[in-house]
């Protein structure tokens, strides 16, 4: 069985790539990294190291790689064949991604069982983003055609993997935990052999308590930290003044959760306090620059900071916590992160009203955007 990976980052390799391993598939990974790319077609091999007491290491065999724009007719020819496609570039590098696949996806002849493409990125309906920018390359009949073969499944993935420090460069540590759940409706012909993914009917359940609950815990304890001038996750975590908040924080996206999805309140509070442990994993060294880094997207309306914001009081139901997450995420003044740069120009630019509401999306009289406006001036 044959996978085809975009993107050879700390998730393709360290969880993706070992899965489909696992599963017996031998893994093509597309990169725009050189370096990354030759050292996989040097080495056809690399090690995913577990952060833990008993430090499992896993050898990952069968792998090679190509790169996306000097290989791109290997990359095509690879599509044609492949038995899954797979991606974790970051939901903003889809788009970039999109007139390759599409040439591969209608290189594929009929004779070929059909294709699954699976978003394997933290964002609410990855492929369906994929999907819609792959149709944006191809005539109506040649969309007609990669309809009928593939099917563009949404995915929630989560696996805690750091910055690297590796002495060999392929190498990843992870946590050990790892959830990868799938919507079976959209997939196409035979649900590919890969025990270690859960295949669901209702992705958004999964898909809005990971988001709202590790996404969202997880940045609210870098943007607090941040502020707090905290240097890894685990330094924050450590001062129960912000732990206490973001558990605040954790407990009003919980409500929405639990009475959206239906979810146990009780089970959703081990689910909470299981997160907490995982941030505070004492094997990583987790940088609350890497977990606060894009604060644009993460501000975005269906992002894991303003969507239960919204939800929630659509529902009715007043909001604290969760507004000072965003007041600190918009305070993220990190030079190194481009987004962070950007968003500070942004909000000397036009001001908080005016750059938050075209962050967000949200109206500039909008509830929200005028009491973030009173918390952040405060
Ligand atoms: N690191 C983590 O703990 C988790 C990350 N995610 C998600 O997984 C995705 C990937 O994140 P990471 O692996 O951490 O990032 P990463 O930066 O380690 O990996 C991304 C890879 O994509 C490559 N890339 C960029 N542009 C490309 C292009 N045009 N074509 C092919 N490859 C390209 C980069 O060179 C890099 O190797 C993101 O959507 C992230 O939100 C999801 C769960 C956990
Ligand atoms: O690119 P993003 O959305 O910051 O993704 C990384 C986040 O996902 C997580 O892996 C949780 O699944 C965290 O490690 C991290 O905060």
């Amino acid at each position: 069985m044959k996978a085809l990976h975009f993107g050879a980052g700390n998730i393709g390799r360290g969880f993706i790539g070992k899965i489909l391993a696992d599963a017996g598939y031998s893994i093509t990974f597309v990169d725009v990294n050189h370096e990354v790319i030759d050292a996989l077609n040097e080495m056809n091999s690399y090690h995913v190291h577990y952060a833990e007491e008993d430090k499992r290491s896993f050898e990952i065999t069968n792998v090679q790689g190509l790169h996306s724009q000097k290989d791109e007719a290997q990359v095509i020819e690879a599509i044609a064949s492949a038995d899954l496609v797979t991606t974790a570039v970051g939901a903003h590098i889809l788009p970039h991604i999109a007139a390759t696949l599409a040439k591969g996806l209608i290189a594929r002849p009929t004779s070929q069982p059909p294709l699954n493409v699976i978003a394997c990125e933290n964002a609410l309906g990855g492929t369906d983003l994929l999907k819609a920018e792959v149709e944006k390359h191809l005539s109506s009949e040649d969309w007609d055609y990669v309809l009928e073969i593939v099917g563009f499944p949404n995915a929630a993935v989560d696996r805690i993997v750091p910055i690297q420090n590796q002495t060999n460069l392929l190498d990843v540590l992870v946590e050990p935990f790892f959830e990868w759940v799938v919507e079976r409706k959209n997939m196409k012909g035979d649900l590919p052999p890969v025990t270690d993914i859960h295949f669901v009917d209702a992705l958004e359940a999964y898909i809005e308590r990971k988001l709202f609950t590790v996404n969202t815990g997880h940045a609210a304890t870098a943007y607090f930290g941040y502020l707090d001038n905290k240097k890894t996750i685990q330094e924050v975590l450590e001062d129960e003044a912000i732990k206490r908040q973001v558990r605040s924080v954790l407990e009003e996206t919980g409500r929405l959760i639990c009475e959206k999805h239906t979810f146990d309140s009780e089970d959703h509070e081990r689910y909470i306090e299981k997160i907490l442990q995982r941030f505070l994993n004492p094997f990583i060294v987790d940088e609350v620059t890497r977990v606060a880094r894009q604060p644009i997207k993460k501000l975005g309306h269906n992002e894991r900071l303003v969507s239960p914001a919204v939800q929630l009081l659509d529902k009715g139901i007043e909001i604290d916590a969760l507004y000072d997450v965003i007041v600190a995420a918009l305070k993220f003044d990190y030079p190194q992160d481009d987004e962070a740069e950007e968003l500070q120009k942004k909000l000397n630019d036009s001001g908080i009203q005016k750059a938050f509401s075209s962050i967000s999306g949200l109206a500039e009289d909008h509830t929200i955007v005028k009491e973030v406006a009173r918390r952040y001036a405060q």
